[in-house]
């Protein structure tokens, strides 16, 4: 039997997308976990078949990829989780070192727009620990959840947050991206998992209560993590498709991927 392999991102965010995902997948699918950018790495290189990617990996890969039909972890407003800690006054960062976290690649290049030409500041940018930067630090997932209690720097943007209020429109950070090239052999596969995901999605939405006593980082109390995954949003609807449409057109005009002409998903 050919294995399927699917890999996720182990994060808190995630928990509803894979509530009781792994006791019902058939034994064809096999699932791995590891941070963002390591999945973007591992479907680019085709040692896995499908993976939730950074929705910039889609836009890098597009042409090898298809997307799974209304999914992704995205959120309108605030997000919670993709937190660029400072300091002092932002519009002094120019020419100033600031550290991103290793783990991601939408979140950096939406930093670097926001801070380049929205904010029009253009800090010096290095992958790295917040300890081993004086100015500035960009985290997402658990570590920013956990970084927002004992932050590194005074000030702190939430980017989910600067997005929306400069746009209008919601953000979408990952996607649920599967090889072109397994759909033949993997058709049917690609439909059961499909058909999985939906479902442990509605149930993890459904049993929010159950799932953040199991999985919630111990820093979260029971509120905090009730508020931050009620505020993430895991559907890929028009108006996210829009808005994706609009980040890949801002990071075309920046030269940082080549144009999109549309997106493309798995017909199921
Ligand atoms: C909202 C988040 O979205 C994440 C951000 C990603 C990125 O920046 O590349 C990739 C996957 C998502 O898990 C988060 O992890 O906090």
């Amino acid at each position: 039997m050919s294995i399927f392999k699917l890999g996720l991102v182990a994060y808190f965010n995630t928990a509803p997308l894979r509530y009781g995902l792994a006791e019902n997948l058939p034994s064809e699918i096999e699932i791995s976990y590891a941070p963002p950018a390591e999945l973007n790495r591992l479907i680019a290189q085709g040692q896995i078949e499908a993976g939730l990617i950074s929705s910039l990996a889609y836009a890098k890969y597009h042409e090898e990829l298809l997307l799974l039909p209304d999914l992704s972890i995205s959120a309108t407003g605030r997000v919670g989780s993709v937190l660029f800690f400072f300091r002092g006054r932002l519009s002094e960062l120019s020419g100033k070192p600031v550290a991103f976290t290793p783990e991601s690649e939408t979140s950096v290049a939406l930093l670097k727009l926001l801070l380049e030409d929205f904010y029009g500041v253009r800090p010096l940018y290095r992958v790295g620990r917040p300890e081993e930067t004086d100015f500035g630090y960009l985290a997402i997932g658990d570590e920013a959840l956990i970084l927002r209690k004992t932050p590194p720097f005074p000030n702190v943007l939430d980017l989910g947050g600067i997005w929306t209020e400069k746009t209008g429109l919601p953000f979408v950070f990952a996607v649920l991206a599967i090889r072109k090239e397994s759909l033949q052999a993997f058709g049917d596969t690609v439909r059961l998992l499909a058909r999985n995901l939906y479902l442990s999605r509605a149930k993890g939405l459904s049993h929010l209560d159950k799932l953040i006593e199991k999985e919630r980082p111990e820093e979260l109390s029971y509120p905090e993590a009730l508020t931050y995954l009620s505020g993430l949003e895991y559907d890929l609807s028009g108006l996210k498709q829009e808005a994706l449409q609009v980040f890949f057109r801002h990071l075309a005009r920046r030269g940082e991927i080549s144009k999109i002409r549309r997106l493309s998903f798995v017909e199921l």
